[in-house]
């Protein structure tokens, strides 16, 4: 069957793709070699490479845009403590205004060094590798990276991305970021709960040590906003009427196409335009942005299985997924160059929207959609929804390309769609549970969170409800103070909710439990459930499941995956996610060091008393718990909503007297999914001071 996606400007004589039943072509593929990235290798430069480089890497910068405006950055900081910098994506913001502020000896190792944020890891991660490369520094010397649970900055480092929840972190223990001179905050646009909340702060922050300046050898800080797409009038006013600087010019220019008629089927306008691009453009590494791992899992197959259609003459084609799931080891995959004569083609959700350049890009596709997180306050029912992106992320996704050389953003959707979109995205703070933040907020010495200020006010209703919750898991007191088990939650890089579980298991004799189910729930799923084989995997699961529902099930994997020692082909037949399962056993080593740090006991079990487990998850999820109905439904305690056990749950169908689940999603349904039994003579036992308080 032959299809076409028509873009604008297209050239007529494209050739169409030919798609063909791929269930054939499977079987050759099976047959067939697949290529493999080739980890790039390091190797010693001799002095005189090391001088070409250094030369090269010179005349790079120079040449990028922001170059021109280097000396009116240095002079602005010069003389102003905030400047906010408007420049095209790829202009050099993020790498180089680092670089010229020590240049220019406003931050150094003496006087304080500069702290880059980032709201993505994987930013923060490729940046610090870049700039070190082009500052010729071994990484983790003078420039290095943070991010959450892995660090490679050191005591020399001049110049530090990190993400804003790490920048977050470190508020905690150096409360007016003393070790820094300037903080740079980058995709400002993006406003991300945790940068709208450093907004606030480093503001605060700054203030503080303007007043303190000269006591105890304090120095002013100095703050960067950037971005490419930002109301920058309105950062200005909110931090006290800042400079704007406007860096004109772009590295390369990109082309935009947009599709002659709206596409019904997103995956498959993908799809097609892939393959369109592969077989009529010239050589070039193809980015496309999909809403959720779904999608880019699914498309990467299909990429994968039509590529053994291309002529044997023809380039091949290379599918690499990216998204925030993936162990960071693969997810540096995508950095690396194709192999010879391949086509890459990085099939990436918005964690590369901003900031990243991955190299060998020349072609973007945007879908025009993202999966948004919102949250109802009234209910507390969080929802996870396709939505269309904003102009801003249009933009942004454009200016992926265009960075080492010219190159074309196809936009799977109209003109007249791209003119209806929103400006922005709605900021996060104005959509999401605000427990987390507000814990944090509280730990770094706010204490009226409820005046804070914040660049967009979250509503009343939002702030109040994550108080309640906060006070409820007994974070705060009742004058509203953070309570001493409220400051070890805020140690925990895990939402409240879970660190009140986790810190709770040294009561109840079952941390060894609670550390390993709460791993395995921070990754996606530890099944494996292929679309052509659902039913061999359903009843493969089958020997896991644990009559208390999901969390004892997710124990009894892990258990049989420790007796096996791990065993892959264990994994492949019973359907179990070996990736998976391996990034949820680090994140399990990180977990039992915070609670060696805490003098927990990491290893304490409650054995068969499995009840124990479910009890201590109660102490967290009290408030995610729903009640049988004589009519055989469940109603939610907090909220009086009716819920419904997701399909893909051990207890779907189930009829028991109560459950507690990990999350309430709006998608279709009121979804409740991480569902297991529980006793409802056990709910005021976990959580007297809320159910009083429900019953009086
Ligand atoms: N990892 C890399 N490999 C190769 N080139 C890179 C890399 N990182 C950056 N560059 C080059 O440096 C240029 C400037 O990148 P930089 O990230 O500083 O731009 P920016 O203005 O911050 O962009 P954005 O607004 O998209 O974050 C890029 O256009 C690209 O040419």
């Amino acid at each position: 069957m032959k299809r076409v996606v028509n873009f604008q400007e297209q050239d007529p004589s494209a050739e169409e793709w030919e798609f063909k039943d791929t269930k054939t072509e499977n079987k050759k593929r099976k047959n067939g070699h697949r290529e493999k990235f080739n980890a790039t290798t390091t190797k010693r430069l001799d002095h005189a490479e090391f001088i070409k480089k250094k030369e090269e890497m010179a005349a790079f910068r120079k040449q990028l845009p922001i170059y021109s405006g280097r000396e009116a950055i240095i002079n602005t900081l010069q003389t102003s403590d905030t400047v906010i910098v408007m420049g095209e994506t790829g202009s050099g913001k993020t790498t180089q205004i680092p670089q010229y502020l020590i240049e220019a000896g406003l931050a150094s190792s003496e006087i304080g060094s500069v702290a880059v944020t980032q709201p993505r890891r994987v930013a923060a991660v490729n940046l610090a590798k870049r700039v070190a490369e082009e500052t010729m520094t071994r990484l983790g010397s003078k420039v290095g990276y943070t991010v959450r649970f892995d660090d490679t900055s050191s005591p020399q480092t001049v110049i530090k991305y990190l993400t804003d929840g790490m920048l977050l972190r470190e508020i905690l223990s150096d409360e007016l970021l003393l070790r820094y001179k300037v903080i740079v905050l980058d995709e400002a646009h993006e406003r991300t709960l945790r940068t709208d909340m450093l907004f606030g702060m480093v503001k605060k922050i700054q203030k503080i040590r303007l007043e303190r300046q000269g006591q105890d050898g304090i120095l002013p800080l100095k703050i960067v906003i950037m971005s490419a797409t930002l109301d920058a009038e309105k950062f200005s006013e909110f931090f006290n009427n800042a400079k704007i600087l406007y860096v004109s010019g772009r590295l390369y220019p990109v082309d935009t196409m947009f599709t002659v008629e709206p596409q019904a089927d997103y995956l498959d306008a993908a799809l097609v335009s892939i393959f369109q691009i592969h077989v009529n453009n010239p050589k070039g590494d193809i980015l496309v942005f999909l809403p959720g791992q779904d999608a880019i899992e699914g498309l990467t197959t299909l990429v994968n299985e039509y590529s053994t259609q291309l002529r044997p003459t023809q380039q091949k084609l290379l599918a690499c997924p990216l998204f925030a799931a993936l162990p960071p080891s693969q997810q540096q995959k995508v950095f690396d160059p194709a192999p010879e004569n391949t086509r890459k083609v990085v099939l990436s959700t918005n964690i590369a929207e901003t900031s990243i350049t991955i190299p060998g890009i020349k072609y973007v596709i945007d879908c025009g959609l993202a999966k948004l997180r919102g949250f109802n306050p009234k209910i507390g029912v969080e929802s996870l929804l396709l939505h269309p992106i904003s102009k801003s992320s249009a933009w942004q996704r454009t200016g992926r390309a265009g960075r080492e050389a010219a190159g074309v953003c196809y936009r799977l959707y109209t003109e007249d769609a791209f003119r209806e979109l929103e400006d922005d995205t709605v900021p996060e703070i104005r959509r999401c549970n605000l427990a987390a933040a507000v814990l944090s907020l509280k730990a770094s010495g706010v204490e009226n969170v409820l005046e804070f200020d914040y660049m967009d006010r979250p509503s009343r209703a939002s702030l109040v409800r994550a108080l309640e919750e906060l006070y409820a898991l007994g974070a705060i007191d009742d004058h509203g103070n953070l309570s001493e088990l409220g400051k070890q939650m805020a140690e925990f890089p895990l939402d409240p909710t879970y660190s009140k579980v986790l810190i709770q298991s040294k009561e109840y004799g079952c941390s060894l439990e609670i550390i390993a189910i709460i791993s395995l729930l921070s990754v996606d799923s530890v099944f494996f459930t292929p679309s052509d084989k659902r039913e061999q995997a359903t009843e493969a699961r089958k020997k896991f499941l644990h009559p208390d529902g999901d969390h004892l099930t997710l124990l009894n994997v892990l258990k049989s995956y420790w007796e096996v020692k791990g065993d892959i082909e264990w994994c492949k037949e019973n359907f179990i996610n070996n990736r998976n399962i391996k990034i949820a056993m680090e994140v399990r080593d990180q977990l039992i060091r915070f609670c060696e740090r805490i003098d927990m006991d990491p290893k304490s079990s409650c054995g068969s008393d499995t009840d124990n487990v479910l009890k201590c998850f109660l102490t967290g999820f009290f408030q995610n718990t729903a009640l049988l109905q004589p009519d055989g439904s469940y109603k939610s305690v907090a909220g009086s909503q009716n819920v419904k056990i997701h399909p893909g749950s051990a207890m779907f169908g189930k009829r028991v007297e109560g459950i507690l689940y990990n999350e309430l999603v709006f998608t279709t349904k009121h979804y409740v999914r991480g569902v297991s039994a529980i006793q409802s003579a056990w709910l005021p036992l976990a959580a007297p001071k809320y159910f009083n308080n429900v019953r009086s």
